[in-house]
């Protein structure tokens, strides 16, 4: 079984991977003091590990804790995976390649070996990243935003009589309170923000274009977004089982050196191994967005997109979900989504 990791700077989100799939994805918050205690919380129970994957964008301090943690109990040093030039169909669009975040580009390959259309990926967690990624695969740049907690905390940290600390659950758009004023405001600023990205997007690509939403606070934000926006959880996880897919035929790593262990390298010769979608199955359904078989030359695009993924157990502080500035949502597929894409 392979371990895969997505450290976030609030989170970390895990699953295990065999023959059959994704298992069900997990998650933790991080521990500012570290991750140890969770890890022995988690992971302790955790049996057969063959390899660990791990997508990193908290810092060298928490990669030092996991690899010191996975190498002695389990002997293993985890491949911390790194964006690429060009790997499996997408082409990275940074000026330094290296310097994209993980997460990113591990939800542009999620993205585009889910389906050969024009995408935009919105990934709402600490930080809100907005990546494009054409039909051919050519990602085109992107955006980062504060996330909603950054918002909130920005806030509260800079002035003197803002405080999100209440009991109060009520929300109203137009508060009448400090907290309800600083939800509405926080969503409204994220929800504008997406549905012009969206629309100017839209009118760029001519309306082919799929949009992705995926993140801690996605489904938090998905009711207040139009009904064309498509709910993808797991989307880093996702892409970290391509890299770990790829590394199959392997065998399983051991003690390798200080070099090694840093990173998987792009492929040397240049060439992409291939991959197909399938290979990445979830088996966490309903949360299973159905994978589109990836070949070179695929006709036309079958996109089952999945069904909304159990709420999440609401968090104390979150207030109830405003009617407004939504439009009332659609979830699920988009029948109308052109099969052509840019
Ligand atoms: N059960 C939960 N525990 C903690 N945060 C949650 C939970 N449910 C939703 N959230 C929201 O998810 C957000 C974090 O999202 P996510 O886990 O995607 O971020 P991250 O991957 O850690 O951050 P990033 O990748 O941007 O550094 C938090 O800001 C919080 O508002
Ligand atoms: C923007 C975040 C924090 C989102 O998780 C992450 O992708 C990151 O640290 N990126 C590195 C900088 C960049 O992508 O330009
Ligand atoms: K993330």
């Amino acid at each position: 079984m392979k371990l895969l990791v997505d450290i976030g700077n609030s989170r970390v989100k895990w699953t295990t991977m065999d023959n059959n799939g994704l298992n069900e994805s997990q998650s933790f918050d991080r521990n500012k003091s570290g991750i140890k205690a969770s890890l022995n919380k988690v992971w302790k129970t955790l049996s057969e590990i063959e390899s660990v994957y791990v997508a990193n964008v908290a810092g060298e301090k928490i990669a030092a804790q996991l690899t010191e943690w996975t190498e002695k109990q389990w002997n293993l040093t985890p491949k911390f995976i790194q964006a690429e030039k060009k790997h499996f169909g997408v082409t990275n669009a940074y000026d330094e390649p290296a310097k994209l975040g993980i997460d990113r580009w591990l939800s542009l390959i999620s993205a585009r070996q889910h389906a050969r259309l024009a995408q935009c990926i919105i990934d709402c967690g600490t930080a809100i990243t907005v990546d494009i990624v054409t039909k051919a695969g050519q990602h085109q740049g992107g955006m980062i935003i504060p996330g909603i907690s950054i918002m909130k905390s920005s806030l509260v940290n800079n002035t003197d009589a803002l405080t999100t600390d209440t009991d109060d659950q009520e929300f109203k758009t137009l508060a009448t309170n400090t907290y309800s004023a600083i939800q509405t405001g926080t969503l409204y600023a994220v929800t504008a923000t997406i549905e012009r990205i969206i629309s100017d997007l839209k009118e760029s690509f001519n309306n082919r274009i799929r949009f992705i939403i995926t993140g801690g606070d996605a489904q938090a934000l998905l009711p207040l977004l139009s009904d064309d926006v498509h709910y993808y959880p797991d989307i880093v996880l996702k892409g970290l089982a391509f890299y770990a897919r790829q590394d199959k035929a392997k065998p399983a790593e051991k003690n390798k050196s200080k070099a090694q262990k840093s990173q998987i390298s792009s492929d040397v010769d240049g060439q992409e191994k291939t991959e197909t979608a399938a290979d990445v199955t979830d088996k966490t359904a309903p949360n299973t967005v159905e994978t589109s078989t990836e070949n070179d030359n695929p006709s036309p695009e079958t996109i089952t997109e999945e069904k909304k993924k159990p709420a999440r157990k609401p968090r104390k502080t979150r207030a109830t979900k405003p009617k407004s500035p939504a439009k009332t949502k659609k979830q699920a597929s988009d029948p109308s989504l052109p099969e052509e894409a840019i």
